[in-house]
This record gives structure tokens, sequence and C-alpha cells, in this order.
């Protein structure tokens, strides 16, 4: 096909090819010979597929040339045209079948696509960038959680531990009962608020009556069993604000939140009886008991002096008794 419009197609910004219904290129434009760095001469009668890097040409015949030979027209083909030199020119082309002097044609126009494709492929880098970075992103959160979740556990188990810890170091081994340091806790505790909003409350101070005899008539272990014992009798009626505590040998104290030493004397009372009428290993035992009350001024010593004096006036008494000072 060569005619007149020639001086047009050299003037367009675009690439042109002319085949025959063969794909024999018929007619090309210098914009194509220059970027394939060579001369119309040299593409004239050649198959427009040579022109095209392998897998171009592949899909060119496999899919391009049928389409177009079923349809008459094709658009926005993208493919790989070879340049002298071997370089791979992208471009686009479209195609329609055209007539010419009674002549059928394949008219391609053909787009370089150079730039696009360079910035095709740094928008596929950048994405792969980004896809690596979350990737990165959501390794490192799992990695967080992960870390998070032992810190959770390792608490959990710090908590656990040391509220064992504070269980141990507040209960007597030998009968469970709250030991002298809770007693001391508690005692401060309570004169604090008497100090603060005039709270009464009373102390129980009592020991067991001749626990030297129970421990040399049937042994030390007899002893313990009588200790634990009444740690038994005593918790099983205890009023649920009082606290019951071993304060050393067989030393038990008893506070008594709110409560005036009538009322307090009244426990004391029950206690002394429950232990009378208890059921003990080595027979019968009884138990002497000192109940006060705090006074203004007092302080942790003090209010001991006292119940201790209250005791020893039951003991003087004839042991088995409550006196109050
Ligand atoms: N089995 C046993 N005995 C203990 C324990 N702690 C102290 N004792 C004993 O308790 C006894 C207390 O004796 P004393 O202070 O003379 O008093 P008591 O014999 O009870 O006489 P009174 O209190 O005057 O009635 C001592 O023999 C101690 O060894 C203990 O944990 N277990």
């Amino acid at each position: 096909m060569q005619s007149k419009s020639k001086l047009t197609l050299n003037q367009i910004p675009c690439g042109y090819i002319a085949t025959d219904l063969k794909s024999q290129i018929t007619a090309v434009n210098k914009v194509l010979c220059e970027w394939l760095e060579t001369s119309e001469e040299e593409l004239l009668g050649k198959h427009i597929g040579t022109l095209m890097t392998t897998s171009s040409r592949m899909l060119f015949l496999g899919n391009i040339l049928p389409h177009l030979q079923k349809n008459q027209q094709i658009e926005e083909n993208y493919l790989l045209l070879k340049t002298k030199l071997q370089d791979a020119l992208p471009v686009l082309i479209n195609c329609k079948e055209i007539l010419h002097d009674n002549q059928a044609y394949y008219s391609y126009a053909l787009m370089k696509m150079q730039r696009r494709r360079l910035i095709e492929e740094a928008l596929v880098q950048e994405r792969r960038r980004a896809e690596m970075a979350t990737e990165e992103k959501e390794a490192m959160n799992l990695e967080l959680q992960l870390a998070q979740k032992e810190i959770v556990q390792k608490q959990q188990a710090l908590e656990i531990a040391n509220a064992e810890l504070q269980a141990l170091s507040a209960t007597d081994t030998l009968t469970q009962l709250p030991n002298r340091r809770v007693y001391e806790r508690e005692l401060e505790k309570n004169l604090a608020l008497y100090q603060r909003s005039r709270q009464v409350f009373s102390i129980i101070l009592f020991d067991i009556d001749f626990f030297k005899k129970i421990n040399d008539l049937h042994g030390h272990d007899i002893g313990d069993l009588v200790l634990q014992n009444i740690a038994k009798i005593l918790t099983k009626q205890l009023r649920e604000i009082d606290i019951l505590t071993r304060i050393g040998g067989e030393e038990f104290v008893i506070i008594l939140p709110l409560t005036q030493v009538d009322q307090a004397k009244d426990v004391a009372e029950r206690h002394r009886s429950a232990i009378a009428k208890g059921d003990f290993v080595c027979g019968k035992v009884t138990a002497s008991f000192g109940v006060t009350q705090v006074h203004p001024d007092d302080n942790n010593s003090l209010l001991y002096k006292r119940a201790d004096q209250a005791l020893y006036l039951a003991k003087q008494n004839g042991r088995n008794r409550v006196e109050i000072k």
C-alpha cells in the first residue's frame, strides 16, 4: 500500500504499519523505522510477527491476529517490538481492516508505552515494598502480642506467688490462724480508727492453763494437738468481725472491733466455756482470759499490758475464768 497519504503518516506522532491479509508488511512510517532503528526497505515484505519479541509474537499469532481476522479490528493490545539492537520496545497496538484500491489491508497504529511501562514497573515495585512492609509490621505485631501475652501470664503467676507468700507470712503454721504479724497490723488499724473516729474496740488475751503440765505429761506433740484443737473450737464460734490470732506459744489474742468491754467479756466467756467443754486427747483443758477495751491515749503495748494484767488476775483467781481490766 504505497500511497499519497505517506506524507501524512510520517507526520503523525505514532508508529504505523500496514500489512496485507497474510500479515506481510506493505507500508511503515518513518516514526516506526526510527523506533526500531531500521529502514522502510528492510521492513517491507516481512511478516509483522518478525518485528516482535518471541513471547509477543506468540501472543500475537495465537490470540491477537485470530481476533483481528474474526472481528476486523483490535484495540489496545500491549506488545513488545524488537529494535535492531534487540532492545524490547513496549507498544500499544490498535488495528483495523481497511479497503484501499479495492484491496483489503490491516492498518496498525502503534503508541510507544515505554514511560508508562517504567511507571507501571515502579508502581509494582512500590506495591511489593508496601506489601513487604505490611508483612513485616504484621509479624512484629504478632511478636508484640505474644510478648504481651507472656508478660500478662508472668504477672498473673507473680500475683499468685505473691498472694501465696502473703498468706504464708500471715499464717501460723501450726494452727493455721493469723499470726502475730496480723495481730500487730490489725491492732494498729483499730487504734488508728479509734483515734480518728472514736470507734471503740476491745481485745481478749488468753492462754491455756497448766499447759506446761500437758506437755510434760503427754508430750509436746499432744501439746501441739491441743493448740490446734483450741484453734478449731474457737474458729467455729467466732463472730465474723472478730479476728482470732496466735501471737506465740500458748498465747492467743482476739481483736473485737466495735465492741465494748462488757460485750467482749461475754464473748470471752463463750470461748472459755467452749474450751472447757471441749474434748481433748489429753482429757480436759481450760484457759484463762483477760479482757480490756481501748482507752484514750492508748497504744499497742499499753493495751496489751492491760489485757495481760487482766489475764494474770484470772490466773490468780483460780484459772478457767475471765477478768476485765
Ligand atoms: N506443745 C507446744 N508447747 C508449747 C508451744 N509453745 C509454748 N509451749 C509450751 O507452753 C508452756 C507454757 O508454760 P507456762 O508459761 O509455764 O504456763 P502454763 O504451764 O500454761 O501455766 P499457766 O499459764 O500459769 O496456767 C511451756 O511448757 C512451753 O514450752 C507449742 O507451740 N507447742
